[in-house]
């Protein structure tokens, strides 16, 4: 059985899903971008891996996918009907992966709740040039389970990536929004790479942004056992090399819309919706409104 998998959203996220679907031979891989892109390719172990497929960037006419990977930002999903209603057939199984939390919210007018996966990845990729990036580490994608999780997760090949099937993605999904909202505004903020955490008051500073994100997300139903996962991440932080960035960061250098709604705009909304204080995210809420507002940009 070969299958049609279709990518929407061609960017850090999408192309490394596009390098680990594309050297399975028993599926046909269609990329869908706003943007055309002259090149594709992603670095990992010193090694570059080119993903020669035409990337589309407009749908003349409804397609038949079995599988649609949704590599998109919160805030362009809405932009991206055309492709969405085109894309999506009443058999589509689709994936959504990204940041953030309630995932299948804005898929629901495409399809029912029963064909959607929600998915988290933890694997920091970054620009270096248009269409080419390059990934940090192996990556690890968590997905809810469904009925056809497992057939899913059998697309890829386990040496590239370690895919975990769950069956409540919540806990997860707050855990990796109050990671990238913590890094995601001091790198933001300050403009620059994880050099930066050898100061130790910015390393506070994220300990401080965890600390607020984490009160919220129990508040909100997540299971998370405030120290130890906040010793965690830290590890994880002190531990990045010099220049890892952020989507955020990323973002930013290149004058794109921050991905600020679904990450320190929500800790600060639900935080006021349980009476939890988030002053830190208040603040980088309100200068990176500025930011995504520039009238002068
Ligand atoms: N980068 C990372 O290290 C990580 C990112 N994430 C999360 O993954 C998600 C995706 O992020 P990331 O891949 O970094 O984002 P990118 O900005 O790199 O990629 C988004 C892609 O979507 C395309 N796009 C935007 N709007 C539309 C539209 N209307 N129709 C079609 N294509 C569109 C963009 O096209 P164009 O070329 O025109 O801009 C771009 O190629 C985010 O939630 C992010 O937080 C999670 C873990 C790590
Ligand atoms: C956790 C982090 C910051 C890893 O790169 C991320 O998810 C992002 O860049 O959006």
């Amino acid at each position: 059985m070969s299958y049609k998998v279709g990518i929407l959203g061609v960017g850090a996220i999408g192309t490394l899903m596009a390098s680990l679907l594309y050297p399975n031979k028993k599926l046909s891989l269609s990329l869908y971008n706003r943007s055309p892109k002259q090149q594709l390719s992603i670095f990992n172990d010193k090694k570059e891996k080119k993903i020669p497929i035409h990337v589309e960037t407009s749908l003349p006419e409804k397609r038949k996918l079995d599988f649609l990977c949704i590599c998109l930002k919160e805030h362009q999903v809405k932009n991206a009907h055309t492709f969405l209603a085109g894309l999506i057939g009443v058999e589509t199984k689709v994936i959504v992966i990204r940041n953030g939390i309630h995932h299948k919210e804005a898929l629901l007018p495409y399809t029912s709740e029963r064909n959607i996966i929600e998915a988290v990845i933890d694997c920091p990729v970054q620009p270096i040039a248009d269409g080419r990036y390059e990934q940090l580490n192996k990556p690890v994608l968590i997905i809810n389970r469904t009925a056809f999780s497992e057939l899913f997760i059998s697309l890829f090949s386990p040496a590239d990536i370690k895919i975990n099937c769950i069956l409540n993605i919540k806990t997860i999904a707050w855990k990796k929004l109050c990671e990238s909202a913590a890094l995601g505004a001091i790198l933001c903020l300050a403009g620059e790479s994880c050099w930066i955490f050898k100061d130790q008051r910015l390393v506070n500073l994220h300990k401080k942004l965890l600390q607020e994100g984490v009160q919220v997300a129990i508040a909100d139903g997540a299971e998370i056992k405030e120290p130890i996962f906040i010793e965690a991440i830290q590890k994880k932080l002190v531990n990045y090399p010099p220049e890892k960035g952020s989507s955020m960061l990323s973002d930013r250098k290149r004058g794109a819309p921050i991905e600020l709604g679904a990450k320190n705009q929500v800790i600060s909304s639900l935080g006021k919706q349980y009476a939890i204080e988030t002053p830190i995210h208040d603040l980088v809420c309100m200068l990176l409104e500025k930011t995504n507002n520039n009238p002068t940009s």
